[in-house]
């Protein structure tokens, strides 16, 4: 049989069978999957065969092999540090949500979440959140942000999910898919999901690092089926992704804007840095790529952790 991984608890899986009937798997056998060091071998989200199996007057499913995966989101794991924890697998699309104000999103926390997402690949939508509040100076900059992150080729929207405006366009981008909420504790990932399936309710808040490490709790992803025919996989406690290793080579693949030109620069292994003849520090010059974007990227691959807090819009 084939089936979907809609919840994990360390031993045990619910998997949703092709008849839509949730069966108790479980795993029989070692996995060792794509060269992945994982504490967890099956994911939520993971295709996965099994074959029923009657014991005394219980039927569980025997996990016997994993779909490849197109893509999964890792975290690192607390207790072991070489190996990680894969959180969920086979992501349609990501929703970043985004707020100027309470909580203010800044550009180079954007720029970083897109880039890990590219690494993943998986696809982003940014979701400009609360426009029911902005006053004029916020709606110019939300503009502002809507329109550089849509010349980059990043769909998005500007909603309400209080009110529920343009909350119908976010629903119509989830029909058939899996999706995944992000966005900093208070942007409105609850009342958005609220707004889209009043009654689900998702444990999106987010749960300090600290605690959760003092914890020493593994906190699993869920799926969950939609009315309207999708499905959303809830991360308690993540309020981005994991963070993907990045060599300092290959950060630049993940703004988009910048491979389109690379094959430009002088250099091919141009870190866009201090190299002579370089097309994307031209492109910055003449106003093509926007400084931003060029400053949280200098900040990945220069390894200026926590940087990302302060506002690279701001002129220093
Ligand atoms: N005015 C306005 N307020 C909103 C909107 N969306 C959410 N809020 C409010 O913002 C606050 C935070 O919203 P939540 O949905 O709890 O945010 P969250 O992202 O789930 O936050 P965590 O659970 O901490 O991760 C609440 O008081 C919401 O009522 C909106 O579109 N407009
Ligand atoms: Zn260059």
């Amino acid at each position: 049989m084939q089936g979907t991984v809609y919840k994990s608890t360390g031993s045990w899986y619910t998997v949703k069978d092709e008849d839509g009937v949730f069966q108790n798997c479980r795993i029989k056998g070692k996995f060792r999957l794509q060269g992945i060091r994982s504490t967890n071998p099956v994911a939520v989200g993971d295709r996965v065969r099994f074959s029923l199996e009657t014991i005394g007057d219980e039927t569980v499913g025997n996990i016997e092999e994993i779909e490849p995966r197109k893509n999964y989101i890792v975290r690192k794991s607390v207790n072991l540090s070489k190996q990680t924890h894969i959180i969920a697998a086979n992501i349609d699309q990501v929703f970043l949500l985004v707020t100027l104000e309470n909580p203010r999103t800044y550009p180079a926390f954007i720029d970083r979440f897109l880039a890990t997402a590219e690494a993943y690949a998986i696809p982003c939508v940014l979701l400009f959140n609360k426009i029911d509040v902005t006053g004029d100076a916020m709606e110019a900059e939300v503009d502002r942000m809507y329109r550089l992150y849509s010349d980059i080729g990043y769909t998005c929207l500007r909603i309400s999910a209080r009110t529920g405006e343009r909350v119908e366009e976010v629903r119509q981008l989830m029909e058939g898919k899996t999706s995944l909420f992000a966005g900093h504790s208070g942007v409105g990932k609850s009342t958005l999901v609220n707004t889209i399936e009043p009654g689900l309710e998702l444990r999106t808040s987010e749960i300090s690092e600290q605690h959760r490490q003092g914890q020493h709790t593994t906190t699993f992803a869920e799926m969950y089926d939609l009315s309207f025919g999708a499905q959303i996989i809830d991360t308690p406690g993540i309020k981005g992704f994991g963070l993907v290793d990045m060599e300092p080579g290959e950060i630049g693949d993940y703004f988009p804007e910048f491979f389109e030109l690379k094959a430009q620069c002088k250099f091919n292994n141009c870190l866009h840095l201090d190299e002579p003849s370089c097309a994307i520090k031209d492109a910055v010059g003449e106003g093509r790529i926007p400084q931003s974007r060029y400053r949280s990227y200098v900040q990945m691959v220069t390894g200026e952790e926590d940087t990302y807090r302060q506002d690279p819009f701001q002129e220093t």
